[in-house]
């Protein structure tokens, strides 16, 4: 799914308008409709409805729903913010039908001090600001926001479009903005809703398919994506029928120290489930027992290290190995440092980078431009932190990212909520999948995992980190839906993954 700007999203109401043709008041009927459609499910017809409107298309919006759920015999109150003389043509029209068929409902803001008391059981509708916001909002206006926010333990808030006081594309960090507990969207997520600054203020959020004009999505590029269902089935490719172990690569996983042979073991284990032909495991003396009792289906190559690996660099090049897997559990010697450096020398095909590979990346930077193009570094935002330095705000973070996967020809994929992958040619795309559960240690050794076994079958590392990072969420979510996000583990995680890619299947 594209995500776009909000100028792209009202290039896309008014490409819709011309061409399909409908009026601009049609359209907004047709997804203030939605929305009342919406609203009717959740409320039965006796709740108390505040519908707080501003004076453009947002609250055009409002006005639209106050009529239709009036229609449907709900107490409606909609109380028209004055934060400007001028109102839009459309709100403008709307307002005209209302003050025809329901004066009665019809309130009016102009001050701080007029903000209404609400009712027991009252839903409030924020249509104040759309995406028309062009500037943080002050004065009364910013106290009337602060006032519905005041409100949310007792009254159920819902945004139209956005929670007014936020900015699609940019950071609204220390300013006014509402606190919804749902969002009712049009037609796609916005920028804004993904990134986890912005968690408090968009609650649920519910995209309402509006019927922007297809030509319009499919023909406007976009930098940002969401993945989805669709894309992921036109990546992911069967396997052959004649097919053998060689076919889908053989990978190499260094991984595991003394202490934290768990990780290497979840990696290897995620690496097998994913699809790999082969997998040799290299870790630390202390590790040998433990990895070949735990996973049968791995070869384990020993260092010479008991407790560190410190000597993978002499390992055969590429011509044995499709691809490595490299840092859970590794740890952070210097000699193994050294080893990786001297790795790199050598070795040239796409790698994935994890955990402790990270850590010693972010101590030894030039080794950064000394990876092979086209590798994935998975780092979580502390790790990212380390290795590229703080941002202001998530959206500042977002470009930091894009420019560093741009500037070393590298995917970075900053995990999180909406994990954020970043491509060298500048798109990013945003996974869908996951949730909380997987906030548990070893759920990122399993990406490790999954994403060397992808490199090791020939995906190229875009399909890998995209499908990758899907197939990772969805076994997620499997995994809590069966067990619940508490009890879930990083081990449920890779059980799931069948399920997962029966799934994409
Ligand atoms: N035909 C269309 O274009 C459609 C638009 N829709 C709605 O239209 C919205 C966008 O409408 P608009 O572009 O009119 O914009 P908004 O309704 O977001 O607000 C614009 C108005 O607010 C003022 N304003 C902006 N920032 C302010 C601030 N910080 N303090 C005080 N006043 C401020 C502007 O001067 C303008 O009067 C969407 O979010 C969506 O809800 C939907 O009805 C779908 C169809
Ligand atoms: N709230 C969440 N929603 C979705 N995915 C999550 C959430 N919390 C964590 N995850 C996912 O779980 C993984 C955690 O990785 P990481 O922090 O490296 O764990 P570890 O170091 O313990 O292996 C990431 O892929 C991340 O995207
Ligand atoms: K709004």
């Amino acid at each position: 799914m594209k995500i776009f700007t909000a100028a792209q999203i009202r290039e896309a109401d008014a490409f819709t308008i011309r061409e399909e043709p409908v009026s601009s008041t049609g359209l907004m009927e047709r997804a203030a409709g939605k929305c009342a459609a919406w609203l009717e499910v959740q409320f039965a017809p006796t709740t108390p409805v505040y519908i707080f409107c501003g004076k453009g298309n947002n609250g055009g919006d409002g006005l639209v729903i106050a009529r239709l759920l009036l229609q449907k015999g709900y107490p409606v109150r909609a109380c028209i913010l004055q934060h400007s003389a001028k109102a839009s043509a459309d709100h403008t029209f709307h307002l005209q039908l209302l003050q025809q068929q329901y004066p009665a409902c019809l309130y009016e803001i102009g001050a701080q001090g007029d903000f209404p008391v609400l009712p027991a059981g009252a839903v409030i509708i924020d249509a104040i600001f759309g995406t028309g916001l062009n500037k943080p909002v002050e004065g009364w206006m910013a106290g009337i926001i602060h006032q519905i926010n005041d409100q949310r333990a007792i009254h159920p808030v819902v945004a139209i479009d956005i929670p007014s006081g936020l900015l699609a594309d940019s950071s609204s960090l220390h300013t006014p903005v509402i606190q919804a507990h749902h969002t009712l969207s049009f037609e796609c997520y916005k920028l804004a809703f993904l990134l986890p600054e912005n968690a408090g203020f968009t609650g649920h959020v519910h995209i309402l398919p509006i019927g922007l004009h297809p030509d319009y999505i499919t023909q406007t590029p976009t930098r940002y994506h969401l993945t989805d269902r669709e894309m992921i089935r036109t990546i992911y490719h069967p396997r052959d029928p004649f097919a053998h172990k060689g076919t889908y690569g053989h990978a190499l996983l260094i991984a595991g120290s003394y202490g934290k042979m768990g990780a290497a073991v979840l990696s290897a284990k995620a690496c097998l489930r994913a699809g790999v032909g082969l997998l040799s495991c290299h870790v630390p003396q202390c590790g040998y027992d433990i990895m070949q009792i735990s996973e049968p289906c791995a070869m384990c190559v020993t260092d010479e290290g008991s407790t560190h690996s410190a000597h993978f660099h002499t390992l055969p090049d590429g011509a044995t190995y499709k691809t490595i897997g490299i840092g859970p559990g590794l740890g952070t010697q210097t000699a193994t440092a050294r080893s990786l450096e001297r790795l790199l020398e050598h070795y040239q095909r796409p790698m994935v980078i994890d955990a402790d590979a990270l850590n010693l990346l972010s101590v030894y930077p030039y080794l950064l431009s000394r990876l092979p193009q086209g590798s994935i570094l998975t780092p979580h935002p502390k790790e990212f932190e380390r290795l590229f330095g703080t941002a202001a705000n998530d959206f500042d973070r977002l470009t930091l990212l894009s420019q560093q996967a741009v500037h070393l020809h590298l995917y970075i994929l900053l995990k999180g909520r909406y994990t954020a992958i970043a491509c060298p040619d500048g798109s990013l795309y945003f996974n869908s999948t996951g949730n909380p559960g997987m906030a548990t240690g070893g759920s990122g050794d399993v990406l490790t995992g999954i994403l060397t076994a992808l490199l090791a079958q020939d995906y190229t590392p875009k399909a890998a980190v995209i499908l990758g990072a899907w197939l990772h969420g969805y076994a997620g979510d499997l995994a809590a839906e069966q067990l619940s996000q508490e009890a879930m583990t990083a081990t449920d995680i890779i059980t799931h993954l069948g399920a997962a890619f029966r799934h994409v299947i």
